[in-house]
């Protein structure tokens, strides 16, 4: 570990008590921060990369990418949010808080988030990017697991109108029904937000969960932009036809969704543009689609043989459009 930077970084820290155990990692130095004059200087290349505080084995790392400059004024604000609990953040609730508010900054952006849009945050933790989605003029309804963190997000932003944070599992929660009733009360308010958005750094052990419960909600969500770990990203958006990779999740992605990366770093910023349900692609029930079909093996290659596909075809090699057909001519519902 190189010591120089460090030692800049305990100067530059609220004090943390010995009994945290906080480990303080550095992959590279982090930008000088002068306190007379308050002026940042990078120490290093400007590569792109994320930083963040993660759970590492029971303890808090804090991991710095390649250089990307680190806002202080969060790095503060989520020090100081943790030390206030006395807190580690926990690996078995995919816990790592983002020190970075430029990354907050582009998630925000991704989803075009203005005056009046109505937001659900998945995971708040200290809230970092809850203060970005808030500071853009956003309704946030987060849903946190964690009850120490809801607490510690919601004392953050007590005195914020426009903040809710449910003490929830995202997984359990009737999500649909939360947001509906939210966006009935901001129209009777006068506002106009027909759509909320999804915009959220969240745990990677609930990504597909999370996927998979919202992408068929364009009834209600316009837009969902997720930081997911970047082979995660890579399986959604760009599994490719004829290859391994190409799996179920991709045929629902891309049937309730185009999905586009946004940037790409230690983990990856993806945005899935949510289909209104009039633009599906059109089947006779979607819950029949996304359903197993036991067929004779005689009657797929007839069905194969009439959407002007090889009968030897294997699932990888169908595309989105060739389910649809073969659907539609094998399952009359
Ligand atoms: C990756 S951290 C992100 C924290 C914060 N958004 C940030 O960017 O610094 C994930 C957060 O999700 C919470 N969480 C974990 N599992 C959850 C679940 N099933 N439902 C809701 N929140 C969950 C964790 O407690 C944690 O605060």
């Amino acid at each position: 570990m190189n010591s120089a930077p460090l030692l800049l970084l305990q100067q530059s820290l609220p004090p943390i008590s010995p009994t945290e155990n906080l480990i303080i990692k550095l992959k590279t130095p982090l930008p000088v921060h002068n306190s007379k004059t308050g002026a940042r200087t990078p120490t290093s290349s400007s590569s792109s990369s994320l930083c963040y505080i993660r759970a590492c084995a029971g303890k808090t790392t804090r991991r710095v990418g390649r250089g990307r400059r680190s806002n202080l004024d969060d790095y503060h604000a989520t020090l100081t949010a943790l030390n206030s609990k006395g807190r580690f953040p926990r690996k078995s609730l995919g816990q790592y808080y983002m020190l970075d508010s430029e990354i907050n900054e582009q998630l925000t952006a991704a989803a075009n988030v203005g005056e009046g849009d109505v937001v659900l945050e998945i995971g708040p933790g200290t809230g970092s990017l809850t203060n970005v989605l808030i500071s853009a003029g956003a309704f946030v309804l987060a849903i946190e697991k964690d009850p120490h963190m809801a607490t510690l997000v919601s004392e953050r932003f007590a005195e914020a109108e426009r903040f809710k944070v449910l003490k929830e599992d995202f997984v359990k929660c009737h999500i649909h029904s939360h947001i509906s009733s939210l966006l009935g009360s901001i129209k009777q308010s006068g506002a106009n937000s027909r759509y909320a958005k999804v915009v959220a750094n969240i745990p990677f052990n609930i990504s597909t969960d999370v996927v998979k419960q919202l992408l068929p909600m364009g009834d209600i969500f316009s837009d969902v932009v997720l930081l997911l770990q970047e082979e995660t990203a890579l399986r959604l958006v760009e599994s490719f036809l004829q290859t391994s990779e190409y799996r179920p999740i991709n045929i629902l992605v891309n049937f309730y969704s185009d999905p586009e990366f946004i940037i790409k770093v230690d983990a990856a910023v993806v945005k899935f543009k949510l289909k209104q349900p009039a633009h599906y692609p059109p089947v006779s029930s979607t819950k029949s689609f996304f359903s197993m079909h036991i067929c004779m093996p005689m009657e797929i290659e007839n069905a194969l043989g009439n959407v002007g596909r090889p009968s030897t075809s294997r699932p990888e090699e169908l595309s989105l459009d060739d389910f649809v057909k073969l659907h539609n001519l094998i399952v009359k519902v």
